[in-house]
């Protein structure tokens, strides 16, 4: 399946552009990607960037599509989706557990459902880090023509496979780990910079 790592965000809250920081000398979205597609169940990683993002995220040696929607990440889910189906996760998130991916992939091919996505007990999901078919292209199409940009709203018109997050390996929770602010850098060990 294709690992879709969406880099079309704003990083407000981290100011600068937080996929190219460095972390040990190696760009943020490296990171997500290294983890990712070491994943068994991954077979190709693509990016799926803002215009302005592409050119440089090109130079990482990966297939960069360009998200011309730009509304969320729901159109870096539409633009990845018409490469087929898609595990997608963010481009923030460097403590992806491989396991936990190819244990999703293997599900979502069993239920043969349209998404398949980690969920809390509480009901939240992590839509960000899931399984989705060709088949959800069309529940995207409807709600962009109703100016609906919540992926959550999305999944919840879709025929949709659920993963109760408490009944997996507790290790595996610090794959939905990523990195929103400066300070979140401290969690990985990183002092936060002074600039
Ligand atoms: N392709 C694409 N990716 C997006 C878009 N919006 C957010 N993302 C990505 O989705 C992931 C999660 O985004 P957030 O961290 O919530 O948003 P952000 O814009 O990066 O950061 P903030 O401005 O601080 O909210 C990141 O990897 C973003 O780069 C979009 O419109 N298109």
């Amino acid at each position: 399946m294709i690992g879709a790592v969406l880099a079309g965000g704003r990083s407000k809250r981290f100011g600068g552009n937080k996929l190219l920081y460095r972390i040990d000398g190696k760009p943020l979205i490296l990171h997500t990607i290294e983890r990712l597609e070491s994943a068994n169940e991954i077979e190709e990683v693509v990016i799926v960037a803002s215009p302005e993002n592409a050119e440089k995220l090109k130079t990482f040696g990966y297939q960069v599509l360009v998200d011309e929607l730009l509304v969320g990440p729901i159109g870096g889910i539409y633009t990845a989706l018409g490469l087929g189906d898609a595990f997608v996760t963010a481009g923030d998130m460097p403590r992806i557990v491989p396991e936990f991916v190819d244990y999703i992939i293997k599900y979502f091919h069993k239920s043969r459902k349209a998404v398949c996505v980690p969920r809390w007990i509480n009901g939240h999901i992590e839509p960000l880090h899931a399984a989705y078919s060709m088949g959800f292209l069309d529940i995207i199409e409807e709600q962009l023509a109703l100016e609906e940009y919540m992926i959550k709203r999305a999944i919840e018109k879709a025929n949709v496979c659920y993963l109760t997050i408490e009944k997996v390996p507790f290790e595996w929770r610090e794959s939905f780990f990523n990195v929103n602010r400066k300070d979140d850098l401290r969690k990985l060990g990183i002092p936060e910079p002074l600039v």
